[in-house]
This record gives C-alpha cells, structure tokens and sequence, in this order.
C-alpha cells in the first residue's frame, strides 16, 4: 500500500511542471496553499459526516471514497510544503514499537 502513496507523492511532484489547464493538481498548486488547505479542511468534513452516516447505515462505500480524498489533498498539502509521503511513513515506522500512552506519558508528565 506505501507503493500507492509514493507513487503519488511522484506524480505530484511532477504535476510543479504541468499547466493548470491540463491538471487538476497544477491547479491547486496555481491557487495556493490557503485553497489547498480549504480542501483538506473541506475533505476532513466530509470524512466525518460519511463516517457518521456509515455507523448509522452500516455503509463503507462512502467513507473509502472520502477518505481518499482527503488522503490525496493532504498529499497535495505535503507536496506544495515539499514534504514527501516517505517521510510520513517513517514516522509512522518509528512509532511502532512506541504505545501511544507511553509516548503521551513521556511528554506530559504521567499517565
Ligand atoms: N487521486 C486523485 C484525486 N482524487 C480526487 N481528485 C479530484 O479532486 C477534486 C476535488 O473534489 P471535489 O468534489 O471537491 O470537486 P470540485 O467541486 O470540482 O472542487 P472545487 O472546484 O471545489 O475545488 C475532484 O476534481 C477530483 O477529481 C483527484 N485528482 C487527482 N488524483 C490523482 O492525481 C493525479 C494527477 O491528477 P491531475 O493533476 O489532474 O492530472 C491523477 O492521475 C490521480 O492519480
């Protein structure tokens, strides 16, 4: 599955070189970081408003859709801030061994 996000991750690095015309991600690069953080913030909602619509329905279908979308507008948010999918992904690599309490605990004090 990370072959997915890093082949996106290139993608996106490539669509710098595109026009906004012929790419709907050279588009948002063209409009800013502010439009594309609009539409993680606007992909975020809708993650949730699926999500509570699927506890409710027992649907997925909803849910997957929108959250690849805000997986690929955060992905576009990363590449804009040149930071690659990788670099997420270590971190999340590094956090395997490390018990979210435990790691909560080391930086507040206590459990
Ligand atoms: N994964 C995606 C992807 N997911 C969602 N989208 C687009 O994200 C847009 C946002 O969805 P909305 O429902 O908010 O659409 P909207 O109302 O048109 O958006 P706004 O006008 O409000 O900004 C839609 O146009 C979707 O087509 C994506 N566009 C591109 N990709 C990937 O990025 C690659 C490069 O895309 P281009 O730059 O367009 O070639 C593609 O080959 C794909 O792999």
């Amino acid at each position: 599955m990370s072959d997915v996000l890093i082949a996106l991750g290139n993608i996106l690095e490539e669509r710098k070189n595109a026009s906004a015309d012929s790419s709907y991600v050279a588009s948002l690069y063209g409009k800013g970081l502010n439009k594309i953080l609009e539409k993680v913030g606007e992909e975020a909602t809708e993650v949730i408003i699926a999500a509570k619509d699927a506890e409710q329905a027992q649907s997925k279908a909803d849910v997957i859709y929108e959250t690849a979308d805000l997986w690929f507008h955060t992905l576009v948010m990363l590449a804009h801030l040149n930071i690659k999918p990788e670099e997420i992904l270590q971190e999340l690599a590094r956090r395997f061994s490390i018990s979210g309490l435990d790691e909560k605990a080391s930086r507040t004090g206590n459990k």
